[in-house]
């Protein structure tokens, strides 16, 4: 657990970047920092590993305060990315991710393996080993970046604005894969980011940060979508919280019908009883489908495949995308009601 007790950082030039923040970043969770531009987000990253010392106030880690800890002591246990990744340029990749454990003073060969290793964690093909970061795509970059904080298996991940300089693409396969490692590794990691798409999509819990470093409000994804503090919150959020919300509510409570279909409608299957469209009784030709995984997809993407779906109705499928039933307009409206989502309703 880190937790920041009234941290004040005010600069040189009188600059208060961060006022009086409070707040806890839970152990073996991801806590997102958003805001807009100047709020104080990476100030209060950076005090964190002590790159910068707070004015007023304490940090603590497990409870001692962070001033009693030597700051490369500190920073071993800290790992730390950036965006653009911050390679040492003249460095092959494999001794950018050993770069750690050279410090720590692990032989060459125990350090290479393990760089070897955290590459193909992050997903990357380990003949890259032998390159230049230049030689590298930003988005690869990011990866390495992120394998070489990783080094030293550091308990504390720190991490600011790492994937603001790729495309959406690349930028979305980043954060799936930041999250498929989290479910492994466990860390308790700190990111910041200034989109909030990308704070709700990675934040087990979500600060969010307004302009003179104040804490705007602190909750999990769903709570801030549903439970806005203010309006300042509010609008930061931006349109569509009611839907984005569903994105919450797992798909697996829905009634699901075995039935092969709806009044006037059936769910064409191909060989391997995967579902291949819908087709009205007595018409030919398939019309357009959408479905969902009954124990891995939200509601939102249950009503995703309703609304791509002429009869309106969800295809439900299995691990493997084979049919395992229909979900009913009225099923959904059921759900959604349930799930706070039609207003003066039920
Ligand atoms: N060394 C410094 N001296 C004076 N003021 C600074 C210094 N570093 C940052 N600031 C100011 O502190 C405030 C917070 O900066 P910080 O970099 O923490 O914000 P941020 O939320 O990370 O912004 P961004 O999203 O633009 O990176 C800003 O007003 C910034 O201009």
């Amino acid at each position: 657990m880190i937790t920041f007790e009234g941290v004040t950082k005010r600069y040189g030039d009188g600059t208060v970047a961060v006022d009086n923040l409070s707040l806890q970043v839970p152990t073996g969770a991801i806590t997102v920092f958003v805001g807009p531009s100047g709020c104080g987000k990476t100030t209060s990253l950076r005090m964190i590993n002590r790159m910068i010392d707070a004015t007023e106030g304490r940090i603590l880690l497990d409870d001692q305060d962070i001033r009693e800890i030597d700051p490369p002591t500190l920073r071993r246990g800290i790992g730390y990315v950036i965006q653009q990744a911050g390679l040492f340029p003249h460095r092959k990749i494999v001794d950018n991710v050993a770069t750690v454990p050279y410090l720590l003073g692990w032989d060459k060969k125990k350090a290479r393996a393990r760089a070897m290793e955290l590459l193909e964690r992050v997903g990357l093909d380990t003949k890259l080993a032998g390159r230049y970061p230049f030689q590298l795509s930003g988005g690869q970059q990011q990866r390495v970046g992120v394998a070489r904080a990783l080094a030293a298996d550091p308990p504390v991940l720190l991490m600011d604005e790492p994937f603001s300089a790729v495309d959406p693409v690349v930028r979305a396969s980043l954060q799936d894969e930041l999250l498929r490692l989290q479910a492994e590794l466990h860390k308790t990691i700190v990111f910041v980011t200034h989109d909030i798409d990308e704070a709700i999509k990675l934040g087990d819990t979500v600060a969010v940060m307004r302009v003179g470093g104040h804490l705007a409000q602190i909750a999990a994804p769903a709570t801030l979508l549903a439970e806005p503090a203010d309006a300042f919150v509010e609008g930061f959020l931006g349109k569509d919280r009611g839907i984005r919300r569903l994105s919450f509510v797992p798909a697996s409570g829905l009634a699901v019908s075995t039935e092969r279909g709806v009044p006037g409608w059936s769910v064409a299957l191909d060989e391997n009883e995967r579902p291949i469209g819908w087709r009205r009784d007595g018409a030919d030709g398939l019309q357009p489908f959408g479905t969902f995984d009954l124990k891995k997809d939200s509601l939102r993407t249950a009503l995703d495949a309703a609304l791509l779906a002429p009869p309106g109705s969800a295809i439900a499928v299995d691990g493997d995308g084979r049919f395992a039933g229909v979900v009913t307009r009225e099923a959904l409206d059921e759900a959604l009601r349930r799930a706070g989502q039609v207003p003066g309703d039920g």
